[in-house]
C-alpha cells in the first residue's frame, strides 16, 4: 500500500455548520480525521495538523510554512504521496506558489470543501478521497501540483475558483480539467505542458493587485507607489487595455523601476499587444508592461512575489512571464 500524508491547513472542508444560526465555524481537525476509515482502504494514511484557518486568513509565513513541511514529507523514501486540505477562497493561489517551489516529482495534491462537514451533501469526505486515490495513483506522478475537487483532477497553473458555492466551483477555464475520477478509476486526459520552477527563501516583497474598470484613472497606482509597492499587477480591460487615465500612472511605476505586469479582468484568453490607441495593449507594451501568459491576476501577483523575492532586474522578470 501507498503511504500517504494529509496536512490539514483549515477551511470549510474543516469546519461545522452552527444548526441554530446558519454560521459556519472552524471545528477541530478530529472531524477531518473521522474520515480516515474509509480512505484506508487506498492507502495508508496519516494525518498532520499545520494550520487551522480559514483560507482568507493566511499569509505568505503560513505558505513557507507550509512547502517546508510538504518539502520534509516528500525527500522521505517511505512517504508516497502529499493531500493538503485548505480553504477554497485562496486555495488555487497556495497551489500555485506550491506549484512555482517543487519539482514535478512524487504528487501533491490541494483539496478543500464548499459545503461545510455536518450539511447534507458535504462534499469534503469524497474530496478527501478522490485526493488520496490520486495521490496513490502512478500516473499522478511528475504533473506538479495538482487540484482534485468534484471528481476532477485539475493543474495548479490554470486552475480557479469559478462559483461562491457550487461544489463544481473550480474550474480550468483556458485547458478543462487534465483528469477526471469515478467510483472505480482515475482518468488522466493530459499532460500539463508547461512548468515553471522558481525556489525562493523568502517571501520578503509587497505586490498589489488592481482591476480595471470603465472611468477608472492613476490615483491607485499612485497610492501604491507611495506606500513604496515592489510590483504591480494589473487586471486589464479585455486583451489588455486600460483607460487613458490609467497610462500616467502605469509609465511613472515602470519609470521607478516597478514591474507593472498585465492580466486580463476575462475569465478566459490571454493579454496580448493587439490595440495601437492610447492605453491599448500595443501602447502599454511600448511603454514596457509586462504581458503575462495566460495567468489571472491572483496568480500573477504570487509569480510576481516569487521572482521579486530573487531578482529586481526587470528584464528577467519579462522574460519570466512572457516566454
Ligand atoms: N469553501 C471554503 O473553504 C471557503 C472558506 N471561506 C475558506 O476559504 O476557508
Amino acid at each position: 500500500m501507498k503511504k500517504i500524508v494529509v496536512i490539514t491547513t483549515g477551511g470549510t472542508i474543516a469546519m461545522n455548520e452552527d444548526l441554530e444560526t446558519g454560521t459556519v465555524r472552524p471545528v477541530t481537525v478530529k472531524t477531518l480525521s473521522t474520515y480516515l476509515p474509509a480512505v484506508s482502504q487506498y492507502a495508508d494514511v496519516d494525518m498532520e495538523e499545520a494550520f487551522n484557518l480559514p483560507s482568507p486568513h493566511l499569509t505568505f509565513r503560513h505558505l513557507e510554512q507550509l512547502l517546508e513541511k510538504v518539502r520534509t514529507l516528500i525527500s522521505n523514501p517511505t512517504i508516497d504521496g502529499v493531500v493538503i486540505t485548505h480553504g477554497t477562497d485562496t486555495l488555487e493561489e497556495t497551489a500555485f506558489f506550491l506549484d512555482l517551489q517543487l519539482p514535478p516529482g512524487k504528487p501533491v495534491v490541494v483539496t478543500g470543501a464548499m459545503r461545510s462537514s455536518n450539511e447534507i451533501g458535504a462534499d469534503g469526505p469524497l474530496n478527501l478521497l478522490n485526493s488520496v486515490r490520486t495521490a496513490a495513483c502512478e500516473e499522478a506522478h511528475g504533473k506538479g501540483v495538482l487540484v482534485v475537487f468534484n471528481e476532477e483532477i485539475h493543474g495548479a497553473r490554470f486552475v480557479t475558483k469559478t462559483h461562491t458555492s457550487n461544489v463544481a466551483t473550480f474550474q480550468s477555464p483556458q485547458v478543462g480539467p487534465i483528469g477526471t475520477l469515478d467510483k472505480r478509476s482515475i482518468h488522466f486526459r493530459h499532460m500539463p505542458l508547461e512548468h515553471e520552477y522558481y525556489p525562493v527563501e523568502r517571501m520578503n516583497r509587497s505586490v498589489g493587485l488592481l482591476k480595471m474598470a470603465l472611468g477608472m484613472d492613476s490615483r491607485p497606482i499612485f497610492h501604491l507607489l507611495e506606500d513604496g509597492i515592489s510590483g504591480i499587477v494589473i487586471e486589464a480591460l479585455g486583451q489588455g487595455n486600460v483607460p487613458p487615465e490609467v497610462v500616467p500612472g502605469i509609465q511613472q511605476a515602470i519609470k521607478r523601476g516597478v514591474p507593472v505586469v498585465l492580466v486580463s479582468r476575462c475569465f478566459n484568453g490571454m493579454v496580448q499587444d493587439v490595440y495601437g490607441y492610447e492605453g491599448g495593449g500595443k501602447h502599454l507594451r511600448d511603454l514596457g508592461a509586462i504581458f503575462s501568459n495566460g495567468l489571472n491576476g491572483q496568480k500573477a501577483r504570487i509569480k510576481l512575489l516569487v521572482l521579486l523575492s530573487s531578482t529586481s532586474d526587470l528584464e528577467s522578470i519579462r522574460k519570466a512571464f512572457e516566454h
